[in-house]
């Protein structure tokens, strides 16, 4: 019997939030808080079944493989999304008693499991045997930090690599081509969780570092400077969809207005990544003060843009008035309304600036990570044989 366990990273948004939707340039970095997916092969049965264990969102099901195979198109083929969708949809509701009543949350988990596991597992001509698939992560579910992406960058790079168990008998580490699979997949399982996506978010969880990112165009994979980063959740859940479509709509009605605002994002984007290449092999230490102090800036700056867009929150403000009292610049960062905010912590900080900003915060309700970004994508954590 064999066990996969892959992981793969949460992400932030540094800039570009909203404004990556209609074509301007968004950074993004890996953060250190990953996902983590293990496949168990089990003992073949004539009736195989996948246990699904989704404990981050209550979910524990049994699911009959064979009507699942019984979709598999069997051969690689060009996925018509919502005739897909569709597919999957009438087929869960058939295998899974009551699956409408399920919460929206756990219906899209179930939707982007088989999504992944009928594109990059059915488009071969594999068997399916009964297996077990576990996700945990210790990102927070819905909070701007990518929990989405990560969870279906897991998916299916773990699928991508069941396929290649069962074909050559190896586990390999990923190639490249391979991470441009499972970016691809995980796209199209986002699409499932917040409707049209960039495709930012799929792109960072499998590549990992610092990414620049434009929708249509082929990703700009940098190194990322150690930026240390506390990650502060207001504890307020909110869709990613909900808020894509609010600034959709808001553009709508104010379409010159909206228009200057995302310019100006797109600006700070840009200026801010040539600041970060900069801190990457900084030439003195004059020079980091600098792009330290030029980065504090584009936060604040990018923040408001944002919250001109009516995506910032009370609680976003009250955690940025903190910040702002110990002399640092803090952001929302992902979709808004709630969610995590980012706080930027050069290295010249006093440690008892940090320690105090943490302390206030916590004994605000707020929960913080001290984190350093830009850690590696989606990797294999370990196959073995039983
Ligand atoms: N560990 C997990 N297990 C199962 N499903 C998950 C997990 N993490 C995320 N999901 C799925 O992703 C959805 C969360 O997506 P949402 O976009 O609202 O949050 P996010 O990805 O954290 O935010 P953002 O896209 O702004 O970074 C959940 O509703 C659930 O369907
Ligand atoms: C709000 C948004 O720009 C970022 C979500 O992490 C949506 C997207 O890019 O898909």
């Amino acid at each position: 019997m064999e066990i996969l366990e892959v992981s793969a990273p949460g992400k932030i948004i540094l800039h570009g939030e909203h404004s990556v939707m209609y074509g301007k340039t968004a950074l993004a970095v890996s953060l250190g808080v990953r996902s983590t997916v293990v496949l168990r092969q089990q003992e073949p049965t004539g009736c195989p079944v996948v246990h699904v264990i989704f404990p981050n969102i209550d979910l524990d099901e049994l699911l009959p493989l064979k009507p699942i195979a019984e979709i598999f198109p069997g051969e690689p083929v060009r996925v018509d999304h919502e005739d897909y969708i569709n597919k999957i949809n009438n087929l869960l509701c058939r295998i899974r008693p009551n699956f409408e009543e399920l919460k929206d949350t756990q219906k899209n988990s179930l939707r982007a499991l088989l999504y992944a596991l009928i594109g990059i597992f059915g488009t071969t001509n594999l068997d399916i045997t009964d297996f077990t698939i576990q996700l945990s992560t210790d990102l927070t579910v819905g909070a701007g930090t990518g929990s989405s992406a990560s969870f279906a960058t897991c998916l299916c790079g773990v699928f991508v690599k069941l396929v290649q168990l069962k074909t050559t008998g190896e586990i390999l580490d990923f190639s490249e081509d391979e991470k441009k699979l499972v970016s691809g997949w995980a796209f199209n399982c986002e699409r499932i969780m917040h409707g049209a996506p960039s495709g930012i978010d799929n792109t960072t969880c499998t590549f990992g570092a610092l990414v620049s990112f434009k929708k249509g165009q082929v990703p700009v994979l940098r190194p990322s400077p150690e930026l240390r980063v506390l990650l502060v959740d207001s504890g307020v859940t909110r869709e990613t969809s909900r808020l894509t479509a609010a600034v959709a709509e808001l553009r709508q009605c104010y379409s010159s207005a909206v228009g200057h605002i995302m310019e100006a994002m797109d600006n700070v984007a840009l200026t801010a990544e040539q600041l970060l290449q900069k801190l990457v092999q900084p030439e003195s230490e004059e020079e980091v003060h600098a792009a330290y102090k030029h980065l504090h800036e584009l936060w604040e700056m990018n923040h408001c843009l944002l919250a001109s867009l009516g995506v910032s929150h009370p609680a976003l403000e009250a955690i940025r008035a903190i910040a702002h009292e110990h002399g640092l610049a803090c952001k929302l960062t992902g979709a808004g309304g709630g969610g995590n905010a980012i706080v930027l912590v050069p290295p010249h900080t006093q440690k008892t600036t940090v320690t105090s900003l943490k302390t206030t915060l916590v004994s605000r309700g707020y929960k913080v990570a001290d984190t350093i970004v830009g850690g590696p994508g989606v990797i294999i954590n370990y196959k073995t044989q039983l």
